[in-house]
């Protein structure tokens, strides 16, 4: 479980989330918002990349204020701009980086990496270059060597942003068929209506938290 406690967020003298308190124990949770109202802010502190300037945030009882590291493992992140997520010259490399940081045996790795390409229909960039991918390409790749690492909750910030109609299909699928935990922001709201609960944000505030059919609407509702 994932608990917000009083958070708020300031870059130097602008807060730009502000007491924001809930528990997020359900499936799938998607952050829903205008631009800038504080989404990738929220989606940060989720996962310690950010620590809360007030308050606190847990994760399963883990404090990412002094349990960063612990934390960063618990919750993949997968980055709105795979550009900053991949690491290593090839495909196969960059998905087995996470695996040979944490000293896996030589041989589960190579499984998991084998495992993971076709899952995310890579298997036939194995040995090319990831920056000559496509955008869309590295979003699935960026997605795959997190997913590799197996972490108990997965935080996706926009992940089909940069997608075509089918690889959008494919990430969402994905997300629905994970057996861990997540919260995805994103501004695709068909991919939330299945959701089991959907926080709305403006200027730093949640102003909805609800199921899709309710939130949804009212956020639609709330732009127009
Ligand atoms: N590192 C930073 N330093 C200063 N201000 C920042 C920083 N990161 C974000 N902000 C500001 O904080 C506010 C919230 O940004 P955030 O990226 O969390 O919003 P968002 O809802 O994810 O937006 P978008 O939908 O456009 O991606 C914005 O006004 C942004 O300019």
């Amino acid at each position: 479980m994932i608990e917000f406690c009083s958070v708020t967020h300031a870059y130097g003298d602008r807060a730009v989330l502000s007491d924001l308190s809930f528990r997020l124990t359900e499936r799938r949770v998607a952050i829903l918002g205008g631009n800038g109202s504080g989404k990738s802010t929220l989606a940060r502190l989720l996962n310690g990349l950010l620590v809360p300037t007030g308050g606190s945030v847990t994760v399963d009882g883990l404090d990412t204020r002094t349990d960063g590291r612990a934390v960063r493992r618990k919750v993949g992140f997968v980055f709105q701009n795979p550009d900053v997520q991949i690491v290593l010259p090839t495909v196969e490399e960059d998905v087995a980086f996470g695996l040979k940081a944490r000293k896996i045996p030589k041989e589960e790795i190579a499984r998991r990496v084998t495992a993971a390409l076709d899952r995310h229909g890579l298997a036939r960039y194995r040995h090319q270059p990831a920056h000559q991918m496509s955008g869309g390409e590295k979003q699935l790749l960026a997605i795959a060597g997190v997913l590799v690492l197996e972490p108990d909750h997965v935080v996706f910030d926009e992940p089909t942003t940069l997608l075509d109609l089918r690889n959008r299909r494919r990430v969402i699928e994905t997300i629905r068929a994970l057996p861990q935990k997540a919260v995805v922001v994103t501004h695709d709201l068909d991919m939330v209506m299945d959701f089991d609960r959907v926080l709305v944000l403006e200027d730093g505030r949640v102003v909805a938290d609800a199921p899709p059919a309710v939130a949804v609407p009212a956020y639609v509702e709330r732009l127009s």
